[in-house]
């Protein structure tokens, strides 16, 4: 029998990092916090609002982000993002994806040059069509640049619950000696009885996974909102995780990493769950609510509305043809009706599966599609 007990040994030298900033004290930010923690690592929390900070340190509880969940005891948070980062041998970068270009300046210019940043946003940059990993290497240039990702609600794992994660980092070639690569340290650092990552060399599948899921899950929530059922959702989850890989691959990602944790995993997850705030965000305006209805004025980050946008952006400068996004996007960005929007998409040209094919029949009842959803959707 294989001796794993030594294969285990030899490979678990990798260095931990036994100092960790996390910055940003929203859920996610939190939720990986307290996993570090679970880990045995010191953990220093950044909260951009004192009164969080205090919150935390005084109550044990994040109420606003994580309502009810008691916070591990050594979770320590601050507001001064310096005092966070100052001994950190690792940072993790929690903060909405919109915000992480001035965070990661301002933590490069803090942190010692050699530490290495995680980015744990999923998204693409409006303007640039950067993945965040490409925002953090240019606002951070030098430094050792890498990203969480994978089907994570921080609900659960703050609560512990069973959780798998993807961790990539940037270092050129995978060679016999992973023990100084960062994603391999990081994961390393952060695992526990429940929290088990992975480790991969390509970012960018794991980034496309994570960006392109929450447009694909605003979309199904939209047609669970309008009354269609689970066959409906089952196509969107499939074709949607045919359009990440298209873009994956054109970016210079793997089908392998689509299948994964951070593309097929976080897709089945995000799409079938009112735990997720895009599937939820999609559902009532499935159901005809108005965006700004939505939330009655407490904002919540729902990423997949802004890179409804940037993705499909994205996709036409590569020329990467990906129809549940467009689908999504004008509905969210141009206000075509639902029923039409759909109408465009399922009674588009009849293709080959797979669609590499190249293959398009006519839809025999194009028409009638766009008579039917057209009048019966709002
Ligand atoms: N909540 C979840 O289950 C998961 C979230 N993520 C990703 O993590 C990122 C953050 O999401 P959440 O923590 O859930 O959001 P959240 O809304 O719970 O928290 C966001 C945090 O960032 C802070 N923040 C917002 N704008 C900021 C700015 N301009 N500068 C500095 N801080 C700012 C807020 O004060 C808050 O502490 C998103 O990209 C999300 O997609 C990824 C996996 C799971
Ligand atoms: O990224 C997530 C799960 O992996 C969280 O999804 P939501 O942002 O839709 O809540």
């Amino acid at each position: 029998m294989k001796d794993r007990s030594i294969e285990f040994i030899q490979s678990s030298n990798t260095g931990l990092y036994d100092n960790v900033a996390v910055i940003g004290a929203g859920a996610w930010g939190t939720a990986l916090a307290c996993v570090l923690v679970r880990a045995g690592r010191n953990v220093t929390l950044w909260a951009r609002r004192p009164e969080l900070a205090e919150e935390i340190n005084s109550t044990g509880l994040n109420q606003r982000y994580l309502p009810d969940i008691p916070l591990p005891e050594g979770l320590r948070a601050v507001s001064d993002m310096g005092e966070a980062l100052a001994g950190a041998q690792a940072v993790l970068i929690v903060t909405p994806s919109v915000s992480i270009r001035e965070i990661t300046e301002q933590a490069h210019a803090l942190a010692a040059p050699e530490v290495p940043l995680f980015i744990c946003a999923k998204g693409v940059e409006k303007g640039t069509h950067l993945l965040m990993s490409g925002i953090a290497e240019d606002a951070a240039p030098g430094r050792v640049i890498g990203v969480i990702s994978g089907p994570t609600f921080a609900v659960e794992v703050a609560a512990d619950a069973p959780t798998a994660v993807t961790i990539a980092s940037n270092e050129p070639e995978w060679d016999k000696d992973i023990a100084h690569h960062a994603a391999a340290r990081m994961a390393q650092s952060m695992g526990t009885y429940s929290f088990r990552p992975y480790v991969s060399n390509d970012m960018v599948g794991v980034e496309i996974g994570g960006a392109v899921k929450n447009v694909v899950a605003i979309a199904c929530g939209i047609l669970e909102g309008a009354g269609f059922g689970m066959n409906a959702r089952a196509a969107l989850i499939t074709r949607g995780l045919s359009e990440i890989k298209e873009l994956a691959v054109a970016m210079g990602g793997t089908r392998e990493t689509v299948t994964g944790l951070a593309g097929m995993g976080d897709l089945m997850l995000t799409c079938s769950s009112t735990k997720s705030r895009n599937f939820s965000y999609g559902r009532q305006r499935g159901a005809g609510i108005a965006h700004d209805a939505v939330f009655e004025g407490k904002p919540v980050v729902v990423e997949g509305h802004g890179n409804a946008l940037t993705v499909t952006d994205l996709a036409r400068a590569l020329g990467v043809f990906m129809p549940i996004c467009e689908m999504t996007r004008s509905i969210l960005h141009d206000d075509v009706p639902i029923g039409h929007a759909f109408a465009e998409y399922w009674a588009a040209p009849l293709q080959a599966e797979p669609r590499a094919l190249d293959i398009e029949i006519a839809h025999p009842a194009a028409e009638a599609a766009f008579t039917h959803y057209g009048s019966e959707l709002p």
